[in-house]
């Protein structure tokens, strides 16, 4: 079904509206002529001295005329806006219905920016239809019939000047205002659907790209797209207005002409000097209906636009039906990624309502990238809840990261793994105690400057739809091919080209490769702090044992902290950290923690006995 058809249904259903507000405006329209056409008559009429009831009927005439033209003008005004306003959300409605259960298939096809773009920008032009396109050619067409019949009644060299006038308005004036305007117009289109797909990368990928240090980059780009979109807009409306302007100019034109024709059929007796004014005010009035007509193809063709876009956006092809199944997944899907984005969300530590007030307004110190050493991690009786969460993630931890070491940090789900690293990069301050960083608390370090010293590999990272080499850039956009081949061999990804697409959310590649590809970004950075939180739990062992082993070579003399769930090929680490409910329960080297017999011997046993894995000292080797 065509979005034409959908829109004739939703028209067809306001039919009652749609049917008074015609008549509202036909009779607004006819009123206003009969208005002007009288009160001409009626100065004329006085200065022949008539008799008093003549002036007491104009005078009442006028008054009536007045009433209706502002009363049919008030109902033409309600009606006209309800149809629109119900035909718009009859199209919304219709519209979603028909985009979710389709939507897993849409979102491969659309950029999600694109697409929302469409669902409002065009949904909304297509309230242009009626109350621009469909509706005022028929009024103008209802009120021109009958004023050219009143004035022929007169003088037909003048309705034959109207007639004129109205082809020159209708036809004329809209065909320039159309000359340029599809490519103008077309241009915004565009550049709005480019301004929305860029914001919206930048709205899902804003914590990578701070990190990543290119969330300026990418502002100022958006910056860019939307001072296009306000210069295409621009361009467009002032080709409107000059449309405007050449409509008034053929009113005032034809009211001359009517004025000079009238005169000179008076100086011949064809017309009785009487008429003048009244056809003079005719000629003037009735244009008023036709000025709406000057810029009726612009908003045609922009419907029309809408409308195919709309119907490309949801026509049932094979490559989307074979979708449908997996729709009610997707919905699943797309509910849990939701919770995990909420998780994952950037929080401005200054911003968040539980975060601590940032320490005393002293000038924020920089963390070195790294030329002075890797840095020194600590946490301090750290305690740390997020907004609206009932229980505090960390409650009173401490910690202690030697510089230059690895450590392992392992535990239960929800035991607080994640929240310390999101408290080292500063994405969140602790209400209580303190995070340091190289000796310094984060709440001194300038925010920037410890991203730019870390390698961070988060447990969702964002991905940007282009090639891998676009993405593997994010993390220095001065990387040579060389090394971006070099990182995605180490991280087991030597494979891929680095001109391989990669879909918006990297929808493309699996997990597994998702990780890698985060990986060889982190691989790409210069900082000497590694933060790697779950870096490889979708990838098989091996992969697993060979990435690694390339990680350490090159985290050799760094600060590396390890989130993970298993714990085989843990005995390379210098230190294991052993989180439960927000706090540090052991701390120590392997063969030390195993000798204690404690939390981590006790997770080990377990594992050991449900995936049946051996302690080996190999490891990741
Ligand atoms: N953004 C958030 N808003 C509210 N609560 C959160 C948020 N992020 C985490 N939490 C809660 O904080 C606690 C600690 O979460 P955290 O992610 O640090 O645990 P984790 O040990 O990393 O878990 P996992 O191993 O499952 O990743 C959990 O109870 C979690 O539900």
């Amino acid at each position: 079904m065509s979005e034409w058809t959908v829109l004739g249904k939703a028209m067809l259903r306001e039919r009652r509206d749609i049917a008074i507000a015609i008549a509202g405006g036909f009779l607004a329209g006819a009123g206003g002529v009969g208005l002007f056409a009288a009160s001409g008559y009626m100065v004329s009429r006085a200065a022949f001295a008539p008799p008093l009831y003549t002036l007491i009927v104009l005078t009442s005439l006028v008054k009536i005329l007045g009433l209706l033209r502002a009363g049919s003008r008030y109902g033409e005004r309600l009606y006209t806006h309800r149809a629109t306003f119900s035909i718009l959300s009859r199209l919304r409605v219709d519209f979603f219905k028909r985009l979710v259960p389709l939507a897993p298939a849409i979102f491969r096809r659309s950029r999600s920016g694109d697409l929302l773009a469409r669902v409002v920008g065009d949904v909304e032009s297509l309230q242009h239809f009626f109350l621009r396109v469909a509706y005022p050619p028929l009024v103008l067409a209802m009120v021109f019939l009958a004023t050219i019949l009143f004035a022929s009644a007169y003088s037909l060299t003048i309705a034959g000047l109207l007639v004129l006038g109205l082809l020159a308005a209708a036809v004329l004036v809209p065909a320039l205002v159309m000359r340029g305007q599809r490519a103008r117009q077309r241009r915004v289109r565009l550049q709005r659907a480019a301004l929305s797909t860029d914001m919206t990368e930048l709205l899902y990928g804003y914590r990578d790209l701070k990190v990543y240090g290119q969330a300026e980059r990418r502002e100022r780009a958006l910056h860019e797209a939307a001072a296009e979109l306000a210069t295409a807009q621009r361009a467009s409306g002032l080709n409107l207005l000059r449309g405007q302007t050449l409509h008034a100019l053929v009113t005032h034109g034809t009211t001359w002409a009517v004025l000079a024709a009238g005169a000179y059929l008076i100086a011949g007796g064809a017309l009785a000097g009487i008429y003048l004014a009244m056809l003079v005010l005719i000629a003037f009035t009735v244009f008023e209906e036709a000025a709406a007509v000057a810029t009726l193809p612009a908003y045609k063709q922009d419907s029309e636009h809408a409308a195919q876009r709309l119907a490309e956006t949801v026509t049932t092809d094979d490559r989307i039906e074979q979708h449908r199944g997996a729709a009610a997944a997707g919905g699943r899907a797309a509910a849990a990624t939701a919770r995990g984005a909420t998780k994952d969300t950037y929080h401005d530590a200054a911003q968040d309502p539980a975060g601590a007030a940032a320490p005393a307004a002293a000038p924020l110190r920089e963390l070195d990238a790294g030329e002075a050493g890797p840095p020194m991690l600590e946490l301090r009786d750290v305690t740390f809840r997020y907004a609206d969460a009932w229980r505090p993630a960390l409650d009173g931890a401490s910690l202690r990261i030697a510089a230059g070491s690895k450590t392992a940090i392992v535990g239960p789900s929800g035991a607080g793994k994640t929240t310390v690293l999101e408290l080292l990069l500063k994405l969140y301050l602790p209400q209580q105690g303190e995070v340091s960083l190289g000796g310094a608390p984060t709440g001194c370090l300038h925010d920037a400057s410890i991203w730019r010293a870390s390698r961070v590999v988060l447990q969702r990272n964002h991905f940007f739809r282009g090639t891998i080499r676009d993405n593997l850039l994010a993390a220095d956009v001065h990387t040579s091919d060389e090394a971006m081949r070099a990182a995605l061999e180490d991280a087991q990804l030597g494979a891929v080209p680095l001109d391989d697409p990669v879909l918006e959310q990297a929808e493309n590649l699996s997990d597994g490769e998702k990780q890698r590809l985060a990986l060889a970004r982190a691989m790409l950075r210069r900082g000497r702090l590694w933060l790697l939180d779950e870096p490889t739990s979708a990838l098989d062992a091996v992969t697993e044992a060979r990435i690694v082993r390339r990680l350490f070579e090159r985290a050799r003399g760094d600060t590396l902290v390890w989130i993970g769930h298993r714990l085989a090929g843990l005995e390379r680490m210098d230190q294991i950290l052993v989180l439960d409910r927000g706090r540090v329960a052991e701390s120590g080297s392997y063969d030390e923690l195993m000798a204690r017999r404690g939390a981590f011997y006790a997770m080990k046993q377990i594992e050991q006995d449900v995936v049946g894995q051996k302690i080996s000292k190999e490891g990741f080797e």
